[in-house]
């Protein structure tokens, strides 16, 4: 496959901050192709925003080459050559933490006056589907909503219009189990349907066994794992007489997960009750 017929296309990639010394991404090369969902793990400064923000043409790439559906994601849109098919969809949507802190959302504004600003009536069938998923009260006033409340209303604003690459860079640590549950199902379902790929970038891993196609791990600016979730990891009772929630590898060079005790499924059970709703 072309480098241009991939999602994402990043060639011996690094990057350095104007204001710093030292490298945030080392050679970074990648490919993603389309239809699938890639988790980025890493400690705090590893680079993980730092490579989400450059695929979103944020920040101009000068050593290494990107491509993003084929296309520089830095150059302007005046310059780029959509084809046919990509016309009616945004080519990057990026979802960081900063929106909710942005002046203008903090103002005495309706969610549904913000939803029309970007389009509710020409996506509505999509509108109705997130308001839905992300139980978004159409009559919230922003200046009034919990951090968790504005931050479905950003997900729900990002989401509308459909794209190509969606860009997540832990946006869903605020919401509840839930929230983030339906969301990474409606956001697989996706994947699933049409030409669609996700990059999500997360400290939280509850509740995503079985969601990724692959798992980066960054470390220093660098992508020093690359694991693909179905061929590389397997879950397993226990491994000998080792305690829960330990990692090993087998000759094989595969991932093995032995039990891990989590609270995950406790909390998903007492808010499903408070909601009343059935067990998933
Ligand atoms: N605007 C900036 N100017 C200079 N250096 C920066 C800037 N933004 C980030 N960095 C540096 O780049 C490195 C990677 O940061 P980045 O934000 O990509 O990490 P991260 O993996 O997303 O971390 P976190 O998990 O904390 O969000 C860090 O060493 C950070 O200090």
């Amino acid at each position: 496959m072309s480098k241009e017929d991939l999602a994402v296309y990043v060639s011996n990639l690094s990057y350095t901050f104007p204001e710093s010394e030292v490298p945030s991404l080392v050679d970074i090369n990648l490919e993603v192709p389309w239809n699938t969902r890639t988790l980025v793990v890493g400690c705090n400064g590893a680079g993980k925003s730092t490579l989400l923000r450059l695929l979103s043409g944020k920040h101009l790439c000068r050593n290494g080459e990107l491509l993003v559906n084929g296309l520089d994601p830095f150059a302007p849109i005046s310059l780029t050559k959509k084809r046919q098919e990509d016309v009616d969809v945004q080519t990057t949507t990026y979802l960081g933490t900063e929106w909710c802190h942005m002046t203008i959302i903090n103002r005495d504004i309706g969610v549904t006056e913000l939803l029309n600003s970007i389009g509710m009536k020409v996506y509505q069938e999509r509108c109705d589907t997130l308001v839905d998923i992300l139980d978004i009260d159409l009559n919230w006033r922003m200046h009034r909503l919990s951090d968790g409340q504005k931050r479905r209303v950003q997900l729900a604003m990002g989401l509308l219009k459909p794209w190509r690459i969606l860009l997540l860079d832990e946006v869903t640590v605020d919401l509840d189990v839930i929230c983030r549950s339906r969301l990474l199902n409606f956001l697989k379902f996706e994947t699933e349907s049409r030409k669609c790929s996700v990059i999500y970038a997360t400290h939280i891993f509850d509740g995503l066994a079985n969601w990724p196609n692959r798992i980066l791990h960054m470390d220093y600016g660098k992508i020093v794992s690359d694991v693909d979730y179905k061929k590389d990891i397997k879950f397993t009772e226990n491994i000998g007489d080792m305690e829960n929630g330990k990692v090993i590898k087998d000759e094989n060079n595969k991932i093995i997960i032995s039990k891990v005790n989590s609270l995950h499924p406790l909390a998903l059970h007492w808010l499903n009750n408070d909601l009343g709703l059935p067990e998933l």
